[in-house]
């Protein structure tokens, strides 16, 4: 009894805490407001002037008075020092937050005025290189991406991504299990049904938060393949970190203490030779390092 006395404890008060989570009110309503008509739909997004701040920690600026103009079908790169508030730009764009001053819009229109439902089931298409897979069949972890999307649909995104293949290696093809109980996935097998789940909503506006991990060349050249394929014609804002995939984009970005340090293309910003020339510098360096320290291991391994 008295073992079990302190089990119950601690059920009833992390089960208070689950009630206290589901039973919050959001303050930024899940559905209602306006629809861009898909004949219309461009893909537009300005941030213009947007301070902001997190509403657990009042006292810290994240973002002041931040810019940034994507236009329609571009592909626009924030890259710059780790807390520079990279992700926080995104998590707006979804309106996961509200802004504290300033106007994000897509074609013109305010995000607070548009249905949020619509803008993160029909028009963003999320991308994280490090999604997290639920331990059933590769079909559903798919299918997560848009749940009303059939069998045929899952397998037209995976090829788009580059995925058919490998899935149709693993013994049971879409319907193997994968996660602890299952088969095992590589990085870059990951990142590409990351892409297949963000493809199945057939999104206008993508926001790819580029995996931190490095893939060997043979698999970053496949997801790079299948990243190049389905971003094209459509408006894409990267997070990026690593600098090396964000080259050809259409205009970077540096973000550092919240708002934009210098904007350009890669050519511009690195005869610049300011921030994005010595986070290119540094990068390289730690790259350096990294090999150097990898070698002496294998040295020190075989010696
Ligand atoms: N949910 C949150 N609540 C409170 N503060 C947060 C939250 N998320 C991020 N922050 C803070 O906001 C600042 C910007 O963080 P953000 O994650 O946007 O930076 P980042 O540029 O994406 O960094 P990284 O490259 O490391 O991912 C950081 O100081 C961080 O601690």
């Amino acid at each position: 009894m008295s073992l079990l006395f302190g089990q119950f404890v601690r059920g009833m008060a992390a089960g208070a805490r689950l009630f206290e989570y589901i039973n919050m009110e959001s303050s930024i309503p899940l559905v209602g407001g306006v629809v861009i008509p898909e004949d219309q739909l461009q893909g537009e997004v300005e941030f213009r002037n947007v301070s902001f701040t997190y509403p657990t920690r009042p006292q810290q600026l994240v973002l002041e008075n931040f810019s940034i103009h994507i236009p329609a079908g571009k592909m626009v790169a924030l890259c710059g020092p780790s807390g520079g508030g990279k992700s926080t730009v995104a998590a707006l764009l979804e309106r996961f937050y509200d802004v504290d001053s300033g106007s994000i819009t897509l074609d013109g229109k305010n995000l607070d005025q548009l249905d949020p439902k619509w803008l993160r089931g029909h028009v963003l298409g999320f991308i994280n290189q490090e999604p997290v897979l639920f331990a059933t069949t590769v079909m559903e972890n798919i299918r997560y991406g848009r749940p009303d999307a059939t069998d045929s649909e899952v397998v037209e995104a995976a090829k788009l991504a580059n995925a058919d293949e490998f899935i149709c290696s693993f013994p049971n093809g879409y319907n193997t299990v994968v996660g602890e109980r299952g088969v095992t996935v590589s990085g870059g097998q990951k990142q590409r049904i990351a892409i297949a789940r963000a493809l199945l909503k057939n999104p206008t506006v993508i926001i790819l938060d580029e995996a931190t991990s490095a893939l060997d060349s043979e698999s970053e050249k496949v997801v790079q393949e299948a990243l190049d394929r389905v971003t094209k014609g459509r408006t894409v804002l990267v997070i990026a970190h690593r600098l090396s995939t964000i080259q050809n984009a259409d205009i970077i970005a540096v973000l550092a203490g919240g708002l934009v340090a210098e904007v350009g293309t890669h050519k511009s910003l690195k005869k610049h030779r300011g921030l994005y020339w010595d986070l290119i510098r540094q990068q390289q360096l730690e790259e350096e390092v990294q090999e150097l320290v990898s070698h002496e291991r294998e040295k020190a391994h075989h010696g």
